[in-house]
Protein backbone atom coordinates (compact mmCIF):
# COMPACT_ATOMS: atom_id res chain seq x y z
CA UNK A 1 0.00 0.00 0.00
CA UNK A 2 1.61 3.19 -0.84
CA UNK A 3 1.35 6.36 1.64
CA UNK A 4 0.50 9.89 1.76
CA UNK A 5 1.01 12.81 4.35
CA UNK A 6 -0.53 15.96 3.89
CA UNK A 7 0.31 18.95 5.94
CA UNK A 8 -2.46 21.63 5.97
CA UNK A 9 -5.38 22.89 7.86
CA UNK A 10 -8.55 21.60 8.77
CA UNK A 11 -11.95 22.65 6.90
CA UNK A 12 -15.15 21.49 9.00
CA UNK A 13 -17.22 21.61 5.55
CA UNK A 14 -15.39 18.79 4.15
CA UNK A 15 -14.72 20.29 1.07
CA UNK A 16 -10.83 21.84 0.79
CA UNK A 17 -7.68 21.14 3.02
CA UNK A 18 -7.11 18.07 4.80
CA UNK A 19 -10.58 16.58 4.21
CA UNK A 20 -9.87 17.25 0.39
CA UNK A 21 -6.62 15.76 0.38
CA UNK A 22 -7.71 12.39 2.31
CA UNK A 23 -10.78 11.96 -0.15
CA UNK A 24 -8.51 12.37 -3.20
CA UNK A 25 -5.71 10.21 -1.95
CA UNK A 26 -8.34 7.41 -1.18
CA UNK A 27 -10.12 8.00 -4.47
CA UNK A 28 -5.93 7.25 -5.86
CA UNK A 29 -6.19 4.09 -3.55
CA UNK A 30 -3.51 5.89 -1.29
CA UNK A 31 -3.45 5.73 2.66
CA UNK A 32 -3.62 8.86 3.75
CA UNK A 33 -2.25 10.46 7.01
CA UNK A 34 -2.29 14.13 8.13
CA UNK A 35 -0.39 16.64 9.99
CA UNK A 36 -2.89 18.84 11.62
CA UNK A 37 -1.46 22.75 11.20
CA UNK A 38 -4.43 25.03 11.73
CA UNK A 39 -8.23 24.58 12.34
CA UNK A 40 -10.13 26.89 10.52
CA UNK A 41 -13.77 27.65 10.97
CA UNK A 42 -15.08 27.59 6.99
CA UNK A 43 -17.81 26.64 5.10
CA UNK A 44 -18.65 27.06 1.17
CA UNK A 45 -19.41 30.85 1.77
CA UNK A 46 -16.81 32.19 4.42
CA UNK A 47 -13.99 31.73 6.84
CA UNK A 48 -15.21 32.19 10.67
CA UNK A 49 -11.86 31.85 12.33
CA UNK A 50 -8.35 30.26 12.58
CA UNK A 51 -6.96 28.65 15.17
CA UNK A 52 -3.15 27.71 14.86
CA UNK A 53 -1.81 24.15 16.27
CA UNK A 54 0.92 25.18 18.58
CA UNK A 55 4.38 24.22 17.05
CA UNK A 56 5.24 21.59 19.90
CA UNK A 57 2.38 19.78 18.34
CA UNK A 58 3.47 19.97 15.05
CA UNK A 59 6.57 18.89 15.67
CA UNK A 60 4.81 15.90 17.64
CA UNK A 61 2.64 14.56 14.73
CA UNK A 62 5.42 14.54 11.87
CA UNK A 63 7.75 12.72 14.31
CA UNK A 64 4.94 10.51 15.26
CA UNK A 65 3.68 9.69 11.17
CA UNK A 66 8.10 9.85 9.86
CA UNK A 67 9.20 7.49 12.78
CA UNK A 68 6.63 4.95 11.88
CA UNK A 69 5.14 4.80 8.46
CA UNK A 70 7.07 7.35 6.62
CA UNK A 71 5.30 8.50 3.70
CA UNK A 72 5.98 7.88 -0.40
CA UNK A 73 4.45 11.51 -1.07
CA UNK A 74 3.81 14.33 0.72
CA UNK A 75 1.79 17.46 -0.05
CA UNK A 76 1.65 20.56 1.99
CA UNK A 77 -1.35 23.21 1.77
CA UNK A 78 -2.07 25.84 4.59
CA UNK A 79 0.84 27.29 6.52
CA UNK A 80 -0.55 30.38 8.14
CA UNK A 81 2.42 31.44 10.74
CA UNK A 82 5.68 31.77 11.07
CA UNK A 83 5.63 29.75 13.75
CA UNK A 84 3.89 26.90 12.31
CA UNK A 85 5.61 27.40 9.26
CA UNK A 86 8.96 27.03 11.09
CA UNK A 87 7.94 23.56 12.69
CA UNK A 88 7.04 22.25 9.47
CA UNK A 89 10.84 23.56 7.60
CA UNK A 90 12.14 21.88 10.63
CA UNK A 91 10.59 18.89 9.88
CA UNK A 92 11.07 18.82 5.98
CA UNK A 93 14.85 19.45 7.07
CA UNK A 94 15.20 16.84 9.28
CA UNK A 95 13.13 13.48 7.19
CA UNK A 96 13.78 14.85 3.95
CA UNK A 97 11.03 13.56 2.43
CA UNK A 98 11.51 12.95 -1.67
CA UNK A 99 8.13 13.28 -2.84
CA UNK A 100 6.81 16.90 -1.67
CA UNK A 101 4.20 18.91 -3.44
CA UNK A 102 3.90 22.30 -2.01
CA UNK A 103 0.83 24.31 -2.68
CA UNK A 104 1.08 28.20 -1.26
CA UNK A 105 -2.05 28.23 0.13
CA UNK A 106 -2.85 32.35 0.27
CA UNK A 107 -6.30 33.61 0.49
CA UNK A 108 -9.47 31.62 0.68
CA UNK A 109 -12.06 32.03 -2.47
CA UNK A 110 -14.06 35.21 0.58
CA UNK A 111 -10.56 36.72 0.40
CA UNK A 112 -9.49 35.69 3.77
CA UNK A 113 -5.36 35.58 4.46
CA UNK A 114 -4.67 31.79 4.87
CA UNK A 115 -0.73 32.51 5.31
CA UNK A 116 0.34 35.58 7.01
CA UNK A 117 2.22 38.36 5.11
CA UNK A 118 4.98 38.11 7.69
CA UNK A 119 5.46 34.28 6.81
CA UNK A 120 6.60 35.01 3.01
CA UNK A 121 10.15 35.00 3.00
CA UNK A 122 10.57 31.81 5.36
CA UNK A 123 8.04 30.15 3.08
CA UNK A 124 10.77 31.31 0.29
CA UNK A 125 13.56 29.85 2.61
CA UNK A 126 12.35 27.01 4.09
CA UNK A 127 9.74 25.46 2.53
CA UNK A 128 9.44 26.48 -1.64
CA UNK A 129 12.93 24.75 -1.88
CA UNK A 130 11.73 21.09 -0.80
CA UNK A 131 9.10 21.26 -3.48
CA UNK A 132 9.19 18.55 -6.02
CA UNK A 133 6.03 19.95 -7.61
CA UNK A 134 5.57 23.45 -6.69
CA UNK A 135 1.41 24.57 -7.48
CA UNK A 136 0.85 28.15 -7.13
CA UNK A 137 -2.12 29.89 -8.36
CA UNK A 138 -1.86 33.31 -10.50
CA UNK A 139 -2.30 35.02 -7.40
CA UNK A 140 -0.03 33.34 -5.50
CA UNK A 141 3.07 33.32 -8.01
CA UNK A 142 2.46 37.40 -8.41
CA UNK A 143 3.02 37.38 -4.99
CA UNK A 144 6.24 34.78 -5.24
CA UNK A 145 7.21 36.64 -7.99
CA UNK A 146 6.95 40.12 -7.81
CA UNK A 147 5.07 40.04 -11.49
CA UNK A 148 2.29 40.68 -13.28
CA UNK A 149 0.74 38.12 -14.84
CA UNK A 150 -1.92 38.07 -18.25
CA UNK A 151 -1.01 35.86 -20.22
CA UNK A 152 0.48 32.39 -20.88
CA UNK A 153 3.95 33.60 -21.62
CA UNK A 154 3.37 35.05 -18.19
CA UNK A 155 3.02 32.23 -16.50
CA UNK A 156 5.92 30.66 -18.28
CA UNK A 157 7.90 33.40 -17.22
CA UNK A 158 6.61 32.87 -13.66
CA UNK A 159 7.12 29.31 -13.74
CA UNK A 160 10.83 29.65 -14.53
CA UNK A 161 11.73 32.10 -12.06
CA UNK A 162 9.96 29.64 -9.39
CA UNK A 163 12.52 27.00 -10.49
CA UNK A 164 15.23 29.65 -9.91
CA UNK A 165 13.90 30.22 -6.28
CA UNK A 166 14.34 26.16 -5.86
CA UNK A 167 11.26 24.44 -6.77
CA UNK A 168 11.94 21.12 -8.95
CA UNK A 169 9.15 21.47 -11.06
CA UNK A 170 6.35 24.16 -11.35
CA UNK A 171 2.57 24.03 -11.90
CA UNK A 172 1.40 28.00 -12.60
CA UNK A 173 -2.76 26.97 -12.59
CA UNK A 174 -4.65 28.96 -14.70
CA UNK A 175 -7.83 29.00 -12.92
CA UNK A 176 -8.33 32.07 -12.30
CA UNK A 177 -7.64 33.87 -16.02
CA UNK A 178 -10.79 33.76 -18.39
CA UNK A 179 -11.21 30.95 -21.14
CA UNK A 180 -10.02 27.32 -20.71
CA UNK A 181 -8.52 26.25 -17.91
CA UNK A 182 -4.58 26.33 -18.85
CA UNK A 183 -2.08 25.39 -16.67
CA UNK A 184 1.13 25.67 -17.53
CA UNK A 185 4.15 22.78 -16.13
CA UNK A 186 7.81 23.55 -15.85
CA UNK A 187 9.86 20.79 -15.23
CA UNK A 188 12.83 22.24 -16.07
CA UNK A 189 13.96 19.92 -19.62
CA UNK A 190 10.52 21.24 -20.91
CA UNK A 191 7.42 23.36 -20.50
CA UNK A 192 4.27 21.45 -20.96
CA UNK A 193 0.77 23.04 -21.41
CA UNK A 194 -2.34 21.26 -19.54
CA UNK A 195 -5.63 22.43 -21.01
CA UNK A 196 -9.24 21.52 -20.16
CA UNK A 197 -12.75 23.23 -21.00
CA UNK A 198 -13.78 25.61 -18.54
CA UNK A 199 -16.52 24.68 -16.62
CA UNK A 200 -19.17 26.52 -15.73
CA UNK A 201 -19.99 26.37 -11.89
CA UNK A 202 -19.27 28.06 -9.06
CA UNK A 203 -18.58 25.04 -6.94
CA UNK A 204 -14.97 24.97 -6.96
CA UNK A 205 -14.11 24.88 -3.02
CA UNK A 206 -10.83 22.84 -2.76
CA UNK A 207 -9.75 22.43 -6.64
CA UNK A 208 -6.43 23.44 -5.37
CA UNK A 209 -5.78 21.30 -2.62
CA UNK A 210 -7.32 18.64 -4.56
CA UNK A 211 -5.24 18.99 -7.42
CA UNK A 212 -1.95 19.02 -5.51
CA UNK A 213 -3.11 15.97 -3.19
CA UNK A 214 -3.66 14.09 -6.56
CA UNK A 215 0.16 15.02 -7.86
CA UNK A 216 1.19 13.98 -5.00
CA UNK A 217 -1.05 10.40 -5.23
CA UNK A 218 0.33 10.04 -8.61
CA UNK A 219 4.02 10.31 -7.38
CA UNK A 220 3.44 7.79 -4.21
CA UNK A 221 1.97 5.95 -7.12
CA UNK A 222 5.26 5.69 -9.35
CA UNK A 223 4.90 8.09 -11.57
CA UNK A 224 7.23 11.45 -13.13
CA UNK A 225 6.17 14.56 -12.48
CA UNK A 226 5.08 15.11 -15.56
CA UNK A 227 2.77 12.32 -15.80
CA UNK A 228 1.73 12.59 -11.85
CA UNK A 229 0.59 16.56 -13.33
CA UNK A 230 -1.58 15.34 -16.31
CA UNK A 231 -3.22 12.64 -14.70
CA UNK A 232 -4.07 15.05 -12.18
CA UNK A 233 -5.09 17.26 -14.69
CA UNK A 234 -7.78 14.76 -15.71
CA UNK A 235 -8.89 13.83 -11.77
CA UNK A 236 -9.22 17.46 -10.83
CA UNK A 237 -11.40 18.58 -14.33
CA UNK A 238 -13.62 15.34 -13.87
CA UNK A 239 -13.92 16.27 -10.03
CA UNK A 240 -14.90 19.53 -11.26
CA UNK A 241 -17.68 18.28 -13.71
CA UNK A 242 -19.41 16.29 -11.24
CA UNK A 243 -19.31 18.79 -8.47
CA UNK A 244 -21.44 18.81 -5.64
CA UNK A 245 -24.44 21.40 -5.13
CA UNK A 246 -23.98 21.33 -1.27
CA UNK A 247 -23.57 24.57 0.78
CA UNK A 248 -24.79 27.92 0.29
CA UNK A 249 -21.56 29.40 -1.81
CA UNK A 250 -18.95 27.96 -3.43
CA UNK A 251 -19.87 23.92 -3.03
CA UNK A 252 -17.31 21.13 -3.13
CA UNK A 253 -16.13 18.63 -6.17
CA UNK A 254 -16.32 15.56 -6.10
CA UNK A 255 -14.18 12.96 -5.57
CA UNK A 256 -15.77 9.43 -6.17
CA UNK A 257 -18.11 10.51 -8.88
CA UNK A 258 -16.52 7.27 -11.20
CA UNK A 259 -15.69 5.41 -8.30
CA UNK A 260 -19.88 5.01 -7.11
CA UNK A 261 -21.42 5.66 -11.21
CA UNK A 262 -18.68 2.97 -13.11
CA UNK A 263 -17.68 0.92 -10.42
CA UNK A 264 -13.98 2.60 -11.61
CA UNK A 265 -11.13 3.20 -9.11
CA UNK A 266 -8.39 5.83 -10.80
CA UNK A 267 -5.94 3.45 -9.93
CA UNK A 268 -7.18 1.59 -13.25
CA UNK A 269 -6.98 4.33 -15.82
N1 LIG B 1 -14.12 26.31 -13.88
C1 LIG B 1 -13.10 25.48 -14.11
N2 LIG B 1 -13.19 24.54 -15.08
C2 LIG B 1 -12.18 23.69 -15.33
N3 LIG B 1 -11.03 23.69 -14.62
C3 LIG B 1 -10.87 24.60 -13.64
C4 LIG B 1 -11.89 25.54 -13.33
N4 LIG B 1 -11.47 26.31 -12.28
C5 LIG B 1 -10.23 25.85 -11.97
N5 LIG B 1 -9.86 24.85 -12.79
C6 LIG B 1 -8.63 24.07 -12.73
O1 LIG B 1 -8.54 23.60 -11.39
C7 LIG B 1 -7.20 23.56 -10.96
C8 LIG B 1 -7.05 24.49 -9.74
O2 LIG B 1 -6.85 25.76 -10.25
P1 LIG B 1 -7.04 27.14 -9.54
O3 LIG B 1 -6.27 28.14 -10.33
O4 LIG B 1 -8.51 27.39 -9.34
O5 LIG B 1 -6.33 26.81 -8.17
P2 LIG B 1 -6.51 27.51 -6.81
O6 LIG B 1 -6.70 28.95 -7.00
O7 LIG B 1 -5.39 27.04 -5.95
O8 LIG B 1 -7.84 26.93 -6.29
P3 LIG B 1 -8.97 27.84 -5.64
O9 LIG B 1 -9.47 28.72 -6.76
O10 LIG B 1 -9.94 26.77 -5.23
O11 LIG B 1 -8.36 28.58 -4.52
C9 LIG B 1 -6.37 24.00 -12.17
O12 LIG B 1 -6.01 22.85 -12.91
C10 LIG B 1 -7.35 24.86 -12.95
O13 LIG B 1 -7.01 24.96 -14.32
C1 LIG C 1 -7.94 24.67 5.32
C2 LIG C 1 -7.96 25.24 3.94
N1 LIG C 1 -6.91 25.03 3.13
C3 LIG C 1 -6.92 25.54 1.87
C4 LIG C 1 -8.00 26.26 1.41
C5 LIG C 1 -8.01 26.83 0.01
O1 LIG C 1 -8.74 25.98 -0.80
P1 LIG C 1 -8.69 25.97 -2.39
O2 LIG C 1 -7.69 27.01 -2.83
O3 LIG C 1 -8.24 24.60 -2.81
O4 LIG C 1 -10.11 26.28 -2.80
C6 LIG C 1 -9.09 26.45 2.28
N2 LIG C 1 -10.18 27.13 1.88
N3 LIG C 1 -9.03 25.93 3.54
Amino acid sequence: MKTCLTIAGSDPSGGAGIQADLKTFAAHGIYGMSVIVAVVAENTCEVRSIMDVSPAVIRDQMACVFEDIPPDAVKIGMLSQPETMQAVADALALYQPANVVIDPVMLAKDGSALMASEALELFKRGILPHARVFTPNIPEAEVLTGMTIRTEEDMRQAAKILRQEGAQTVLVKGGHLDGAAVDIFDDGVAVHRFEAARIQTKNTHGTGCTLSSAIASNLANGHVPHQAVNRAKAYITDAISHSLDLGKGNGPTHHFYRLYQEGLSWLDK
